[in-house]
């Protein structure tokens, strides 16, 4: 077992080259038996083995930067770089992250997470580099998928004009998580598939050569025609064209191959796309026929004797993504105008079956939020109504759009909030806890979210019927609290919570997800004799005034309740209302999501470790309630 004695990249690099294919296949059993415990991003491990043992074993790291795009794939990368005894923590919480981690190792100079951002990062640091004098290099290696992100063009089209030493690594899977779209997709394919081309030129320039006297003449002609064919059909032109040299296409599981060509990369001074050829989920035959269902694997994978991992199904409450394909498809169902948009998450939005039936109205637009966004209020301008699928996190990239096309413009869009409130083991960089404060401060945006499955149809009906501008109905990752599903669907008002409990002592105002947390706190309440009101707010803009002015009058002290930052979120609103209404001595306690980044994990620990818990909620509420309310 070679892999075992590997605790760094040194360790590596003392095997002599033909042990590799072994250390390939050890890493590749270790990581099919790992993560059929852990869960984790399997199949786009699973691609880079070779790739990254070569990197390791021609480069140095981390004097050599090794900068991973989304970054899901770099389990092998810390394999490699003495993790591999931390691997039965990957994304638990306080265990190993699964994205590069800048303190986890010394290797992990980048923190990855969302896509797209590797080679910005990667010109930052050659420009540094090139100023402090220094010499090493910068190897960035990203997705075909990745290279659909907006960020990656605007990034090739600076290095490619600098001129700067990196050589970016191209792992070209023909996938994101689902398969790859869009004519950026369609050009590497057909580079891909020409890839004997560079067979047969390097064939001819050798027979060519061994012609005493005129074979060199010929050789340059050939040179010539080679050059003009490579232009016409299929080098890497478009990357030529933007000043990089192009290599490859490479098989990316022939060490021999990838090696030479990693070589020739090295050799090369300026800016080199090394275009990798990889299989997603290679090596697993399961992951090579399905590398969308095993781009991630969950906890509830079992392995299979010598077969790697299985799915297993539980009877779990319905997934919110479930409910959201649904709906989408009843809407779509009853009204042509329904359009549905997702930036490369349609699994994971539960659009697969809305793409089947629907395909003219599913727009996977690839890794590319912003126009996403604004593609979306084109589509709203012209009277569709766009159904807009993103996640929390995934926002973020799409928010200036959001402002700037869709909600100054007032346009109808339907922005669908998924995986709103801690998502677990993809940790901070996916935790969507930012949603309810950045979409607050925009004006004519609406943001509900409901309190469990069943209202979540009725919202996204609402939403539907809604016609004065955006509305974002934000929902969790994961399943539903396990209620009936009403047959009819019924149209919320727009700003009005709903009173699920009486009480006087205390009134508990929580924010979608949290309202069985808040249930569940006011029976602890009423065990010590306090009666706690328990609110479904729904909405976090507009908020219910009139609920508000209620509380005001009755002196009734809150709590409010969200899974999102308190900094902004829905407490906020509640605490603006009060002070824009000068009122004085309305006692409120907002519970949120705190000033820093939350790790990686499960949710449950995440929400005990800033205090979203049944526990803390009944106390905070305890401790508001006035002396003389408290009974014996
Ligand atoms: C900004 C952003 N949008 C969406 C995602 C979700 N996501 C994670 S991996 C992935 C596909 C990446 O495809 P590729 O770069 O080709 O990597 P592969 O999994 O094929 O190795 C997507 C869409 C993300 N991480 N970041
Ligand atoms: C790496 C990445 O960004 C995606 O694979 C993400 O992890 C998917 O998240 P869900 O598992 O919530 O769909
Ligand atoms: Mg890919």
């Amino acid at each position: 077992m070679h892999l075992e004695q590997i605790n760094s990249p040194e360790d590596l690099k003392k095997l002599p080259v033909e042990k590799l294919p072994d250390v390939a296949e050890e890493i590749r059993q270790f990581l099919m038996e790992s993560l059929s415990v852990t869960g984790g991003h399997l199949a786009s491990n699973l691609g880079v083995v070779e790739l990254t043992l070569v990197l390791h074993y021609l480069f140095d790291s981390p004097k050599d930067q090794f900068i991973w795009d989304v970054g899901h794939q770099a389990y092998v990368h810390k394999l490699l770089t003495g993790r591999r005894e931390d691997f039965p923590t990957l994304r638990q919480y306080q265990g190993l992250c699964g994205f590069p981690k800048r303190n986890e190792s010394e290797h992990d100079v980048w923190e990855t997470g969302h896509s797209s951002t590797s080679l910005s990062a990667a010109m930052g640091m050659a420009v540094a580099r090139d100023i402090k004098g220094e010499n090493n290099r910068v190897v960035p290696i990203i997705g075909d998928g990745a290279l659909t992100g907006g960020m990656a063009l605007e990034a090739l089209n600076h290095i490619g004009n600098e001129k700067r030493d990196i050589t970016v690594i191209l792992n070209d899977n023909e996938m994101s998580i689902s398969p790859n779209v869009g004519a950026l997709h369609k050009y590497l394919g057909r580079l891909r598939t020409h890839r004997h081309y560079h067979k047969v030129k390097e064939e001819v320039e050798y027979l060519l050569k061994k012609i005493p006297s005129v074979g060199g003449t010929m050789a340059a002609a050939a040179e010539r025609v080679k050059d003009s064919l490579k232009f016409l059909v299929v080098s890497g032109v478009l990357f030529e064209k933007l000043g990089f040299t192009y290599l490859g296409p490479v098989n990316g599981h022939n060490l021999d191959e990838l090696m030479e060509c990693l070589k020739q990369a090295d050799r090369t001074k300026g800016p080199v796309l090394v275009h990798v050829v990889t299989v997603k989920g290679k090596g697993y035959l399961p992951a090579e026929q399905d590398a969308e269902g095993y781009h991630g694997v969950g906890k509830n994978y079992k392995l299979e004797a010598n077969k790697g991992v299985k799915k297993v199904t539980t009877d779990e409450p319905v997934k919110y993504a479930k409910v959201f394909g649904d709906s989408l498809i009843r809407l779509a169902e009853e009204d042509k105008r329904v359009v549905g948009i997702t930036p490369a998450m349609l699994a994971g939005s539960g659009m697969n079956a809305f793409a089947q039936q629907f395909p003219e109205r599913c727009f996977d637009v690839g890794i590319a939020e912003q126009h996403a966004t604004t593609f979306a209020a084109g589509l709203a301008t012209q009277g569709l109504k766009p159904v807009f699928a993103i996640y929390s996190t995934f926002l973020q990239r799409g928010y200036d759009q959001l402002i700037h096309d869709i909600a100054r413009q007032k346009l109808n869009v339907i922005v669908a909030v998924d995986r709103a409130g801690f998502v677990g083991a993809d940790g901070e960089t996916h935790q969507g806890v930012y949603d309810i404060a950045f979409m607050r401060c925009v004006p004519n945006m609406v943001i509900m979210m409901p309190k469990d499955e069943n209202e979540f149809q009725h919202m996204m009906y609402t939403a539907y019927r809604y016609d004065d501008g955006p509305i974002a109905v934000r929902f969790p990752r994961g399943t539903g609290v396990g209620v009936e599903m009403d047959a009819e669907w019924q149209q919320i008002p727009i700003g009005k919570a709903e009173v699920l409990r009486e009480g006087r002592d205390v009134a508990l105002l929580a924010f979608g997800s949290m309202v069985p947390l808040a249930m569940k706190a006011a029976d602890q309440l009423a065990r010590e004799g306090i009666r706690a009101k328990v609110v479904n707010a729904r909405f976090a803009k507009p908020v219910d005034t009139e609920l508000l002015d209620q509380l005001c009058e009755e002196g009734t002290p809150i709590v409010t309740i969200e899974e999102g930052s308190s900094i902004g979120g829905f407490g906020s609103a509640v605490l603006e209302y009060y002070a824009e209404q000068e009122i004085q001595g309305m006692s409120v306690k907002t519970l949120g999501v705190p000033d820093y980044y939350v790790e990686h994990g499960d949710v449950d620990s995440q929400r005990r470790e800033v205090g979203l818990t049944v526990e803390k909620i009944a106390s905070t509420a305890y401790a508001m309630v006035p002396l003389q309310r408290r009974r014996a």
